[in-house]
């Protein structure tokens, strides 16, 4: 422990939840959690089945409203009815499902929901697409992410699940203002896809956005993460660091056997 005078400014949190509750009828799977996600980290969730996790998470891009408690974003207080709003406001979740269209292609979904229009009337009354500025941005998404695919025009159907889940990921990173939420993204990855999806979570990082992963897999988390944040019985039971604590140490804390 240090006991000199810390004259470092405090970092900036981004996103913020004090004291949030969720019950559904007896079950409590949120009793009081707070959480901090600071700009600019990966923030890695982790807790036992059932800690509280997914909850958490929708309560913080609006997919539930919290029985009581309180999220800020920014320091302000956010009350968001939906998911679009989350949107809206700057975060961009990347669910287990991908949310993808197969018979697309990789522009397409990269655009999905959110699609370009052709300039003028050809836009705005007749609704026509613009796949070229489409196809564009999306090569230049790619290419700063350094995600290497065969190609844009491919349809999402013929890509490996590591390259889905790039296309997933780039997708969010494309529109995501403040910060990206993922949940499990390399749950059925192979080791070599695994690393490349872990690549482009640092690239997100390094384009200022902060990053919160949900993972149950330890060794991506002491790889990638800049903090652990741990969720027991619908609570933060510790926030650590790979720097201070070992994956031992982590699975004692999410299991109750130890403390912080
Ligand atoms: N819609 C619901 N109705 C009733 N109980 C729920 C509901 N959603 C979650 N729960 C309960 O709340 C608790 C927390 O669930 P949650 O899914 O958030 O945990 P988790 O940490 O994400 O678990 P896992 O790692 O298994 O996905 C669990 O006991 C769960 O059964």
């Amino acid at each position: 422990m240090s006991f000199e005078t810390n004259t470092e400014t405090p970092p900036h949190v981004v996103l913020e939840a004090r004291n949030v509750v969720k019950t559904y009828g007896h079950v409590t799977a949120l009793a009081g959690v707070d959480f901090e996600l600071r700009a600019g980290e990966i923030l890695a969730v982790v807790g036992d089945n059932g800690a509280g996790k997914s909850t958490l998470i929708k309560a913080l891009t609006g997919a539930l409203h919290p029985t009581s408690g309180e999220i800020l974003l920014d320091g302000a207080p956010v009350h968001f009815r939906g998911p679009l709003d989350a949107r809206h406001a700057g975060i961009e979740t990347v669910y287990q499902d991908l949310a993808m269209a197969p018979a697309l292609d990789i522009a397409s979904n990269l655009f999905l929901g959110r699609e370009l229009r052709a300039p003028g009337i050809l836009g705005s009354i007749f609704r026509r697409l613009d796949k070229k500025r489409m196809r564009e941005e999306a090569r230049r998404a790619m290419s700063e992410l350094k995600f290497r695919l065969p190609s844009i025009d491919n349809a999402v159907e013929a890509l490996s699940g590591g390259q889905r889940q790039g296309v997933a990921v780039a997708r969010a990173a494309l529109f995501a203002r403040k910060l990206v939420i993922m949940d499990e993204p390399t749950a059925a990855l192979g080791v070599r896809e695994t690393g490349q999806v872990l690549e482009l979570i640092r690239s997100i990082r390094e384009r200022g956005l902060a990053v919160v992963l949900i993972s149950h897999n330890m060794p991506n988390v002491f790889d990638i993460a800049d903090r652990i944040h741990i969720m027991r019985l619908g609570r933060r039971a510790a926030v650590v660091t790979p720097k201070t604590h070992s994956m031992n140490d982590v699975v004692a804390i999410m299991t109750g056997a130890a403390t912080a």
